[in-house]
């Protein structure tokens, strides 16, 4: 099946300054594709572009099938984009915004309703839909900027880091209704921050300073060879003052990396210590397989280190 988007080789330049470089990867149709990397890594810049909002400085990309060079306004009509600071009208009421954006996508008023009333049932937004939108909480201010870019019908959503700042059950909330987008086959374009999110899109890239550095499944990017070298093993170390643990670890010669992760402490530790080599108890330690945020940090120090 065609992608919904294909990337080669794209660079993106601001000036002198290379905001995105070569990058190249394909996101398929009805996947929920989330891109991580620290902040100003590229990510937005990256979603832009696929838009059509700003131009590649060498490379292409195709957008459901369509070169995003040569037809920005025709991949517009079809895509939703929900940025970071997305446009909702603080003033206008939730139906008045919903209004206002059927109206930019030149739906007839029949067509408009009734999409209104299909996503206002998705999103549970009735009871809001005669409050300003500038009075809504975080995460019912998320779920109108979702409605407003889903008004069209459109196969593919960039939504650049739609849960940033909404608590924890609203962030869920939000994820059940983008799966339920996903399973009516629309594609899903999410950047994040959060580990936990990352773990529920179907692949994840990682961009670094500009590069991806990787992409695959959760679980794939797990079982890199990179991120636990042959002849190391990770560790969960529980019990104990994590703090005092974590500096003991640090300075044992064993030991390649260690985190504090909750309650316990995460390592990468030589493969023949033990837990009496590392001055644990057997009983704290447990051999555990990376967490993704392992995976990307140390994908980024080995980065840094080359
Ligand atoms: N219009 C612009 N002019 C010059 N530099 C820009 C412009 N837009 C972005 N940049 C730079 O490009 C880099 C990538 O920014 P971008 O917003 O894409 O990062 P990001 O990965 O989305 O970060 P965050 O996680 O903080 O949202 C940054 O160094 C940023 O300052």
């Amino acid at each position: 099946m065609e992608p919904a988007i294909t990337i080669e080789r794209a660079s993106i330049r601001f000036g002198k300054f290379t905001a995105v470089d070569e990058v190249s990867f394909d996101v398929g149709r009805g996947e929920v594709f989330g891109l991580l990397g620290p902040n100003g890594s590229g990510k937005t810049t990256l979603i832009r572009a696929l838009c059509g909002l700003i131009p590649f400085a060498s490379g292409r990309a195709e957008v459901l099938g369509r070169d995003v060079s040569a037809d920005p306004e025709g991949i517009r009509q079809n895509i939703g984009y929900m940025s970071q600071k997305f446009s909702l009208y603080a003033d206008l009421t939730v139906r008045e915004n919903m209004d206002f954006y059927a109206g930019i996508y030149g739906l007839p008023g029949t067509e408009a309703r009734a999409r209104q009333a299909e996503l206002v049932e998705l999103t549970g937004l009735q009871p809001y839909l005669t409050r300003r939108s500038g009075l809504l909480s975080g995460g019912w201010k998320q779920r109108l900027a979702l409605v407003c870019a889903l008004l069209h019908r459109p196969r593919l959503v960039f939504l650049d880091e739609p849960t940033a700042g909404i608590d924890p059950v609203a962030r869920r909330d939000l994820w059940d209704l983008l799966f339920r987008l996903a399973a009516e086959g629309v594609t899903l374009f999410v950047t994040t921050h959060y580990m936990d999110e990352a773990e529920r899109c179907g692949r994840v890239g990682y961009l670094y300073l500009s590069k991806l550095l990787t992409l695959g499944t959760p679980e794939e990017l797990k079982r890199l060879p990179t991120v636990t070298p042959p002849g190391t093993k990770r560790l969960e170390i529980s019990g104990g003052e994590t703090a005092a643990t974590l500096d003991r670890l640090k300075r044992h010669p064993a030991v390649r990396e260690a985190t504090i992760f909750g309650q316990s402490v995460h390592a990468l530790v030589a493969e023949g210590a033990n837990a009496a080599d590392l001055g644990l108890r057997p009983d704290q330690v447990r051999v555990t397989t990376p967490s993704l945020e392992d995976v990307f940090v140390t994908l980024a120090k080995a980065q840094q280190a080359a």
